[in-house]
């Protein structure tokens, strides 16, 4: 397999966006989770997002992981390694951002990165370097109450310089206005200033296809779905991309079997989209509590529940909480040890039902989806149809417990009605 395109996504449900947006734009995609292992049989594909929960762990366990994961990119033919954060530049006050980019630029042969997490159709943009989530200062936004990462500053020009050792420029709205060359002039400039990265504005999806245009000269850079879109159609420009197959039909056979919804985002959309759900299917709400003081009898006590419901039609099982209930739990617990618990608890109860015939499995929540099939042991996707901007059904490959439809929704992602939306499809 030679492939065009590689791509290092710091979560799972990450990397499901990405390659979403990749196939959307013409490249034939797979999600793999971590490196695969050579035997698995993989597609004929044009680009590889490599899943990893890389986000929230210590800087140096991220620039390893995705150090190798890189290696093993350039190893398949990737000229271009795009390293996916989220929309929302979720991160932690160490990184992994800044950390992540400053290895992978050093692997690449130094030069100056471009970073832009702007997606504009989930409402995502950077003006002056500033992030907006559907017209909110990021930390007037929702993200400011994330129970890992809450996020306290808009200004990523600033958010990046306090976790890089270089500096980081700005790549302004009239440069990116100004064309692939005049952006690309501004990246030269900031180079000779000594700048390591440099975040680029964008607004429309034509800044998208200018900075992808851009990016696809250089061998790293850092974004979200937007900048996917921007390289995905540069490429499809230059005319490398093989002649378009529709590679998402083998994914949406039916599998059959009992459906799930498993939700650890604390996101209002998540929030929102359980109440909704509470309205059309049973819906158990568990004590987040209980999963950190006694998890083995409150995730028996969830299974008795889904046991009985599971027949008669899709259920879901929900951790989620308001920002004051998660920051209560945290005060008394710690926030890593009840992320952790509850993330434990949730991938726990979410094997459980899989091994009690759950074929098609809804997942929200980023790291609730990490712990979630790492603990189901999946070792790839195949992407199918979009359910919503930035969430694909996907298909298992290889998966162990037989063939699933699984969806790794983004907490922030999806309409009020997402649950049924996504079940309708998984058929
Ligand atoms: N009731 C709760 N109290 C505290 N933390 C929670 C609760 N429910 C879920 N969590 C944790 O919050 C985190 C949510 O993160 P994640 O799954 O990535 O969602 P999102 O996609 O919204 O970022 C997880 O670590 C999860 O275990
Ligand atoms: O870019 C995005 O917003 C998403 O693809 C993403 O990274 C999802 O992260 P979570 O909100 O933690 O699921």
């Amino acid at each position: 397999m030679t492939i065009l395109l590689g791509s290092i996504a710091d979560d799972y449900t990450g990397a499901s966006d990405l390659a979403n947006t990749l196939t959307k734009n013409g490249l034939r995609t797979v999600q793999t989770v971590g490196i695969p292992d050579p035997s698995l049989p993989l597609p004929d594909v044009d680009a590889v997002v490599v899943s990893l929960k890389i986000r929230s762990v210590a800087a140096q366990e991220a620039v390893a992981a995705a150090g190798t994961a890189e290696r093993w990119l350039r190893g398949r033919g990737a000229m271009h390694v795009l390293y996916k954060i989220c929309s929302t530049f979720d991160s932690t006050d160490q990184g992994n951002i800044g950390p992540v980019t400053e290895a992978l630029a050093e692997a690449a042969g130094g030069g100056t990165v471009l970073v832009t997490p702007a997606f504009p159709e989930t409402g995502r943009t950077v003006y002056l370097g500033h992030l907006f989530v559907n017209g909110q200062p990021l930390d007037e936004s929702p993200l400011k109450d994330h129970p890992l990462n809450p996020m306290h500053d808009a200004n990523l020009v600033r958010v990046m310089a306090s976790q890089s050792r270089g500096a980081i420029g700005l790549i302004d709205l009239p440069a990116v206005a100004g064309g692939p060359d005049a952006v690309k002039a501004r990246l030269d400039a900031l180079r000779a200033e000594g700048a390591g990265a440099a975040i680029a504005d964008a607004v429309f999806e034509s800044d998208l296809e200018t900075l992808g245009e851009v990016a696809l000269r250089t061998p790293v850079s850092i974004g979200a779905s937007g900048l996917g879109l921007g390289l995905a159609r540069a490429l499809v420009r230059s005319g490398r991309v093989p002649s378009t197959v529709n590679t998402t039909a083998d994914a949406i056979r039916p599998v059959g079997g009992h459906a799930a919804v498993i939700a650890g985002s604390c996101s209002s959309a998540t929030l929102r989209q359980i109440a909704i759900a509470e309205q059309a299917m049973p819906v158990l709400r568990l004590d987040p509590e209980r999963l950190l003081t006694a998890a083995s009898d409150e995730i028996s006590a969830a299974l008795s529940w889904a046991g009985e419901r599971m027949e008669a039609g899709p259920i879901v099982i929900a951790a989620s909480t308001t920002p004051e209930a998660v920051s209560d739990l945290q005060s008394r617990y710690g926030r890593e040890i009840s992320g952790r618990a509850i993330e434990a608890a949730t991938s726990a109860i979410a094997a459980e039902l899989v091994a009690r015939g759950v074929r098609r499995l809804v997942v929200a929540g980023g790291e609730t989806s990490g712990a979630t099939v790492d603990m189901l042991g999946i070792p790839a996707f195949l992407i199918g149809p979009e359910i919503a901007p930035g969430v694909p059904m996907l298909r298992t490959i290889g998966n162990s417990q037989g063939e699933m439809l699984v969806t790794l929704k983004s907490g922030n992602f999806g309409g009020d009605d997402f649950f049924a939306t996504a079940l309708a499809m998984m058929r």
